[in-house]
This record gives structure tokens, sequence and C-alpha cells, in this order.
């Protein structure tokens, strides 16, 4: 497969185009890396972001440029790989890693570190535009950062096309962000870059036979990648035109790295095939419009707060504070006198211990120094070789091996002939021949031994030296055999000399005998034989000695033994109260840290105990003369104790209140609903009241329209009264000229009319003369009707007066009505406010309101059936220990019996007068049944005052 690289450079630090490379197919990554990417890399690492991204047609090997394979890594995994290399080679400079991994997918932004990360949003700040909610990871090592390349190559979308099995979907971009400071004293500040390492999705063109989803994901790469090349041609330009970064995520967030503060550096990939040429030749037209990009790269500003190096390294500052104040807070919480005391008893516990550790040392060099000693004993002795003596004794034994016929010679003779060559050796007079040479020869080597080793001067052996012998010998055992086989090996040998010496006197005692027979021959021999016995019992005696002295040692050994565990017991005991030392100083540690804290509030409450002291003494001061400050603090807790005493019996009074309020809240409860349930009843009374008094309101306003209409009548009967007299008149007037003057009357009233009514009629006063009859009898006619209105008007009049008293009784009833309305509304209320319940006198029965007090009830008295008010109120008879409620609905009651007579509707009560309220003694009931008069009011009416109905019609209902 033939790749071309195509490299464009962007230069560095403000410099325009400084070189631009074109790798043939055979170029390896590290090649295209050296001189693509590696600048970029370490300009990131001075501070400069950097942007290294690959670009063209799909299959053109972008992916392989920028990842690489096993066999040959790609950019990113050589500039990681350069990144940790800078880092080992600056040594004056710390430096923190984090890397990110997203992809643009479809034009969604998902974070490939985090699979939960998806569709991030982008964010611009003042460094630029970032990814909302991006995973970032601090990494430590190129494997590490790798790892996460890895990691987020899982999560890339990735699908085949016709020209690449492993096509990628979606453009990634790998951001490694770097911080690096200073150490120690040179520090500048934290310097912070990005280096972004973009591998874009390939372009497509339309051979690229795709369906579907790979359609979508082919125009969404193709519209990115085509505002990419837009905005490429807007900053190549050179023009402060718009250029459009937000028409795509891509671009939107290579909007820092494009506009020209950092390095970039472009790779485009392109596929020698004929078949791809047209893209390629795309490819190339991006790459030479790219190229003109001037770019202005500059360090980044040292970020100090935002920094995470310099949080880590605040952070560390701090633990190593606290890492400090730990170290020293072993004793923090402690105080001086404390540690004084914990110091003191450790010396004092180290200073026992010291002494017991001492006398323990002190024993165990005296064990040491008797195992010392009696170590040096044994190896003193161990240069005597007692096996000589015993060699003796073997020699002995093996003489018994010869036969039992020479034993009793050996046994007999033996000892004779040994004291007989010790005596010759010991005295240097070694003339006795042996009788028998073997034995001879072992006590030869044997008595020799001795003489060199226990005689250091070769001289003749002595008393010491033959003693030296024994304890030697004996001692040697030890050096093979426990205690008690030395102690029988001695045992043994004390009896074997026993047995000698038993010998040795019974030959005496024959040789004695044969001395008789022959007194100089035995005389030497018994001499020898006594010698020698008493030898052998010298030899007793020192074996004797050395037994006790074995019993001894084994005493001294076993001492040793017991001191030896004594000492490792101690020991033992030692660590343990060393242990159990440090507990306790641990203990008392808490121990102490609690006293402090008790101490604390010890003296919190004997600050308070001052405090209430002193109020107590100066409460006490004016009254008390006690002087003393146990009597004052005597006196407080007494006084406490009575507090809380009454406290207790309040407490008790409380509960019992409690409780019995309980229960008078549940009695009250059912009252207020019944009073509830009656508040109701009186509400729909009162409405009821209410629609009454409207219609009687309604009936006044009738009556006073009808009043109105009878005044408007009785004026016109007036006027044209008036004027019929003045015609009269004129006509009179006019007749008295007519006849001389001298007649007046009712023709010259009439005259006066004619003259008043037209000065015309004057002309025609013959034939107005002529009705003059006519007119008289009409006047008297008009005179009668006159008299009967003026009697119907003040009949009007009369009833407008009981009208309006009426409407004023009506109307102050309804005040009293709304009156009791309210106060049965203040009594709802109260009610609901104290619990909604009425509270009981004495549990006899519901208490007046205290602010609606019956007697305010009676001050709105409803009139009486005269009119009158605050006279004979029939609630004035309603014991005042009755319910407010119960007294208004009587209250009720009555006004509506009121009611029911005022309207006269045929109740019994009905028949009383409406027009003087007397009695119904002589009342009488109108046929049109609207008013009911007494027989003398009815007199004074001619009609009913409603309806005119004339009374002459009347029918008297009853009369009592
Ligand atoms: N220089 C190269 N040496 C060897 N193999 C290569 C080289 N460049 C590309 N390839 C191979 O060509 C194939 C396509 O390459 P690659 O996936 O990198 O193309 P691409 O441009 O990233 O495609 P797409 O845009 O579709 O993702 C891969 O199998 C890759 O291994």
């Amino acid at each position: 497969m033939h790749l071309e690289f195509v490299d464009f450079d962007f230069g560095f630090w403000g410099w325009l185009i400084v070189a631009d490379r074109v790798f043939g197919p055979h170029t390896v990554s590290q090649e295209v890396y050296e001189v693509a990417a590696k600048p970029v890399v370490k300009a990131a690492m001075e501070g400069v972001n950097g942007t290294v991204f690959a670009y063209g047609v799909t299959s053109s090997g972008k992916t392989h440029t920028m990842h690489g394979d096993h066999n040959s890594p790609g950019i990113i995994p050589l500039a990681i790989k350069d990144v940790f290399s800078i880092i080992q080679d600056t040594p004056g400079r710390e430096f923190l890693l984090r890397v990110s991994y997203l992809e643009i997918y479809n034009e969604v932004i998902n974070d490939l570190l985090d699979p939960t990360g998806q569709n991030l949003r982008v964010r611009e700040d003042a460094q630029g535009t970032y990814v909302e909610g991006i995973k970032e990871e601090v990494v430590l090592s190129p494997g590490h950062a790798l790892s996460f390349i890895a990691a987020g190559e899982e999560h890339r979308h990735v699908g085949s096309n016709n020209f690449n099995l492993l096509s990628s979907r979606s453009h990634t971009i790998f951001t490694l962000m770097i911080e690096s400071s200073d150490h120690g004293d040179e520090y500048d500040g934290v310097i912070f870059s990005q280096l972004n390492l973009i591998d874009l999705a390939g372009s497509e063109s339309s051979k690229t036979e795709t369906t579907g989803l790979r359609r979508k994901e082919g125009s969404y790469i193709n519209k990115s990648l085509l505002t990419l090349g837009t905005v490429i041609g807007k900053l190549s330009e050179g023009k402060a035109s718009h250029v459009p970064y937000r028409d795509s995520k891509l671009t939107r967030l290579l909007q820092s790295s494009l506009s020209g503060h950092g390095h970039v550096s472009l790779i485009c990939t392109v596929t020698p095939a004929s078949s791809n040429m047209e893209e390629t030749h795309n490819t190339l037209k991006f790459a030479s419009r790219a190229k003109r990009v001037e770019i202005f790269a500059s360090r980044n500003k040292i970020i100090d707060e935002k920094s995470l190096i310099k949080k880590y390294q605040r952070e560390i500052s701090i633990l190593k504070q606290e890492l400090d104040q730990l170290k020293r807070g072993m004793l923090v919480g402690i105080n001086h006198e404390e540690i004084m005391t914990l110091k003191q008893k450790l010396e004092e516990g180290q200073v026992k211990m010291q002494s017991r550790l001492e006398e323990e040392e002190e024993a165990k060099a005296a064990l040491m120094s008797r195992i010392q000693r009696l170590t040096k004993l044994i190896l003193v002795s161990s240069k005597n070789t007692i096996p000589g003596y015993l060699g003796d004794i073997p020699s002995h034994q093996r003489s018994y091996s010869v036969g039992e016929d020479d034993k009793f010679d050996v046994l007999r003779e033996g000892p004779l002939l040994l004291e007989g060559e010790n005596q010759k050796d010991s005295i240097s007079s070694a003339s006795a021949a042996p009788a028998d040479a073997s034995f001879d020869f072992k006590h030869r080597r044997s008595s020799s031994k001795w003489s060199e080793e226990l005689s250091p001067s070769g001289s003749a052996i002595t008393e010491s030296s033959q003693a030296g012998e024994l304890i030697s010998g004996s001692k040697l055992v030890t050096g093979g055999m426990t205690m008690s086989d030395q102690m029988d090996l001695l045992v043994e040998q004390v009896k074997m000399l026993a047995g000698e010496i038993a010998f040795g006197t019974s030959t005496l005692k024959r040789l004695v005998e044969q001395s008789v027979n022959d007194p100089d021959s035995s005389k030497t021999q018994i001499q020898n034989l006594e010698r020698e016995i008493q030898e052998k019992r010298r030899q007793m005696r020192l074996l004797e000695q050395r037994i006790i002295e074995s019993g001894e040692a084994s005493i001294a050994n076993a001492s040793l033994v017991e001191m030896q565990q004594t000492v490792m017991r101690l020991m033992t005991q030692c660590n343990e109260k060393g242990f159990e030392l440090e507990i306790k100083s641990a203990d008392n540690r808490i121990l102490q840290e609690q006293l402090q804290n008790k101490s604390s509030e010890n003296k919190e409450l004997q600050e308070k105990v001052n405090i209430l002291e002193q109020r107590l003494v100066s409460f006490t001061s004016g009254k008390s003369s006690m002087s003393s400050e146990q009597c004052v603090s005597d006196v407080y807790i007494d006084e406490l104790r009575k507090k809380i005493q009454s406290q207790e019996s309040e407490n008790e009074k409380l509960k019992l209140e409690q409780v019995q309020l309980s229960e008078e809240n549940s009695g009250l409860r059912v009252q207020n609903q019944k009073l509830a349930e009656e508040a109701s009843y009186a509400k729909e009374l009162a409405s009821a009241a209410a629609v009454e008094l409207k219609n009687l309101a309604g009936e006044v306003t009738k009556l006073s329209l009808q009043n109105a209409k009878l005044e408007k009548e009785l004026l016109a009967a007036r006027e044209l009264v008036h004027s019929r007299s003045a015609a009269m008149q004129t006509v009179n007037g006019v007749n008295r000229k007519f006849n001389d003057g001298t007649r007046t009357g009712r023709k010259g009233r009439l005259a006066g009319r004619a003259n008043e009514i037209s000065g015309v009629v004057c002309d025609d006063f013959e034939s107005w003369n002529l009705d003059h009859d006519d007119l008289k009898m009409e006047l008297q006619a008009r005179k009668q009707r006159e008299a009967v209105l003026e009697a119907a008007l003040a009949e009007k009049e009369f009833i407008e007066d009981e009208c309006r008293k009426k409407i004023e009784v009506a109307k102050k009833r309804e005040e009293a009505l709304e009156n009791d309305l309210a106060n049965m509304w203040v009594l709802v209320a109260k009610l609901k406010k104290e619990g909604g319940v009425i509270p009981e006198r004495n549990g006899e029965g519901t208490e007046y309101l205290s602010d609606v007090k019956p007697n305010e009830i009676e001050s709105n008295p409803v009139p009486d059936d005269r009119g009158a008010l605050g006279v004979s109120n029939p609630a004035d008879e309603i014991p005042k220990e009755e319910p407010l409620v119960v007294r208004l609905k009587a209250r009720m009651q009555e006004i509506k019996e009121k009611e029911l007579k005022y309207l006269g509707n045929g109740d019994a009560n009905s028949h009383m007068c409406k027009v003087c309220f007397e009695s119904p003694t002589a009342a009488i009931l109108l046929p049109c049944r609207h008013f009911c008069l007494c027989k003398s009011c009815s007199l004074a009416c001619s009609e009913c005052p409603l309806c005119r109905t004339k009374i002459s019609d009347r029918l008297f209902a009853f009369t009592s």
C-alpha cells in the first residue's frame, strides 16, 4: 500500500511557515514524528499549546499515522514517550500531567475515558473552549497514559466501509494537559499548556458506498470537515471576517488552537489510488490553504490558583505540616505537669527496673562466675587424664577377662602389686619385680601418667598429688557424664577402695599370722601393707570428700539452672512490665485527657457556681446577714431543692390539668359541634328574617309610592278647586259690575273664575251665564270630592306616618337582628378560636361570651308590638343561664311571629290592628286581607290603604 504523508508545519513562536515536508510511502512514523510533532511536543512542555492532527480521505492512513501499531508506534505514543523523557531530562521542574480523550460522533461529544460522559457540552472561559464534565486522568508514566488511550479506543465509534474495515466514524481528540513549576526557591509560578493530538475521521466521497447509519455518519463527518476547511480558509485569508467556528463541534473545540495562540501541525494523508484523485486534490488544496494561516504562538500565562499542581503542592505542604503536628501531637493535649508526672513515673519505673535488673545481673554474674569457676575447674581438671586412673579399672576388668582362675590372684595380688609398684615409683625404688608382666605394664603406664601430670617436678608421688589425681579423676567424668553418673562412679570407687582396704586388712592379718613363723620376711610386707591400707583409706576419704563436693556441685548446678530460669522469668516479667507500663502510660494519657476535659468542665461549673453565688450574695446581702459561704451555698441548695420540688409539684399539677383539659376538650368539641349546628340554624333563621324584612321594605316602598301618588292627586284636586273658585269669583265680579256691582256671592266668584279662565269669556258671558247652574252643581260636587280627598289625604298622611314608624321599627328590628347575627358570628368565631368549644362554667352549662353579655343583647331590643323599644322584651324572660344561641333562637321565633302578625297572613295573632297595634278585640279583616284594623281605626279609613278596597265592603272577621 502506498501512502504519502504530507506535513505542514506552521512554525513556532510566531514564525510563518518554516517547513513543509512530503514523506514517501516507506517513511516510518518516528521520522514523521521527529519532523511534524516533536517540536510541538517540546514547545508544549515549555508552556505553548500545541495541536497535531491528521487530515485526509478515508483509508488514507490517519489513524495509522496518529496511533500506529505495535511495530511502528504513531504520533500519539511517540509524543507521550517524548513527554516523559523530557520530564526526565528536566530535573529542575515539577510536572503534573493529565489526559482526556474524547470523540465527536455525529456532532455529539462523548467522553472515551468515561462511558457515562455522553453528549457533553462545549463551554468557553478565559483560557478558551473546553468540554464541560470531561474526565481527566492524572498519568504517571507512558504506559499509564497509553493504557487510557487503549481503554478509550474501546469506546470509539468504528465501522467498516468499502474502503476501510475499521474506519473511524468519529473525530478523536487526545489531550495532554501539562502543568509545570520550578522547584523550591526558584518557583516562578505554574505554567499550563495543552497538547491536542487529533485523529480526524476521513472525508468520504460519493464513491464511498454507504447506506443508513454509515451515510449519516459520513454526512456528519463531511460537514464538520467542510467547516474545518472553511475556517482554515477564512483564517488563511487573514481578514478580520467572521470565522464560523461554531458551525461544528470540531472547529469549536479547536478554536483556540486554530486562532493562532499555539503551535499547529497538520499532517495530511493521501492515497495514490487514482480513484481517490479528486479527494487527494482536495486534501492538497486544504493543506495549501492551511499553510497560509498565520500563527502567533505564545507561552501561556502563568496560572497559580487554578493549577492542579499547585493544589497538590499545597496539599502536600499541608499534609506535611499535619504530619509534623501529628508527630509533635504525641504530647499535644498533655500539659507540662502531666508530662513531668509521667516522666517522673517513668524514671521511677526505670530506676526500679534498673535496680531489679542490676540485682538480677548480679545474681546472674554470681551464677556466671560460679559457672565459670565451675567450668574453669572442669577445664582445669580436664587436663588431668582420669582415664589413667580409670584405665586401671578397665585394666582390672581386662584382667578379669583373663580367666576365672586368675581372678582371685588378680584380686588378691593386684592391689598389692600395684601398691608395690606404686611404692616403688613413688619412693623411686622400683626394685620390686612385677609378678605379672602385663599387670606391671599397666601399672607402669598408670603410674608414669600420674607422675607426669600430677607431679610437674617429676618427683615422687605426694599426698597432694594423689589427692589431685582422685579429684581430677572424679572431675573428668563430668566432661562426658552427668553428675549422677559421676557420683555413682565415685561411690563405686569408694566401694572398690573399701574392698581393697578390707582385702589389705585381711592380708595384713594373714601376714601377721605368718610373721609368727617367719618374723623377718613378713615384717616388711606387713609394713608395706599397712602403709598401703592407710593410703587407701586416705584415698577413700578424699573420694568421699569428692562425693560431698560433687553433691554440692550438683546442687550448685541445679541452682544455676534455677537462677537462669529465674533470670529468664524476670526478663519476661520485665518485658511484660514494660509493656504494661506502655499501656498504663497510654491509659494515663487518655485519662489525662479525660481529666483535662473534666477539669475544664469543672472549671466551667465552678464559674457558674461562682456566678450563682455572687448573685445569691447580692440577692441576700440586703436581707440576710449570713456571712459564710457555706451558709450561702446551703441556702442556695435549699432554694434550688424547693424550686425543684415546687417545679415537680407544678409538673404534676400541669399533668393533671392536661388530663382534665383533654377531657374538657373532648366534651367541648361535642358542644362545639352542637353549637355549630345551632349557629347554622340561626343563620338560616336570620337569612329568612332578612328576606322577610326585605319584603316588608318593598311593601313600605310601595306604600310610599302610593302615598306620593295620592298627594299628587290631592294637589291636582286642590289646584282645580282653587281655579274653579277663582273662576267663580271672576264671574261674580262680572255679575256685580253687570248688576251695579251690588251683589256678591257665588255669582261674583263665578264671574271671577270666568275672568280668570279667560278674558275672552267676557265676550261669551251670555252663553256662560246659561251654564251657571251647571257650574254650581259641579262646584258642589267638587267640593265634596275635595273634602273626601282631604280626608283621604289625612288618612294617607296618617298611614304614611304609621308606615314610617313601621319602617323605623323594622329598621331597628333589622339592626337588632343584625346585631344578634353579628353576636352569633362573634360567638362562633370565638368558639373556633378557643378550640371549637364553649368553655363551661363549673361544668354546669355553657358560659356567656365575655364580650357578648346578655345585657348587650338586650341593649339592642326588638321593638315590641307597639313599636316601642326596650319594652316588654320576651328575651328578658329567658333565664340568663340559658345559652346565647337558645336565646337567639327564641328571639328569632318571636320576630317571626311578629312578622306574621304584621303581615296578617291568617294567623290567629294576625288579627291585631295594624294601625294602632291594639289587641284584636274588635279587629276586622279586610276582604283584601291586607290590613287588619280595629273598629275605631277602620272607621277612620274608608278604604284599604293599600289596594283601595272600599271599607264599606269590609267584612268583620270576628269580634272578641
Ligand atoms: N503507512 C502505513 N503502513 C502500513 N499500513 C498502513 C499505513 N497507513 C495505513 N495503513 C493501513 O491502511 C488501513 C487504513 O488505514 P487507517 O485506518 O489509518 O486509515 P484512516 O485514514 O484512518 O481511515 P478512516 O478515515 O476511514 O478511519 C489500515 O489497515 C492501516 O493499517
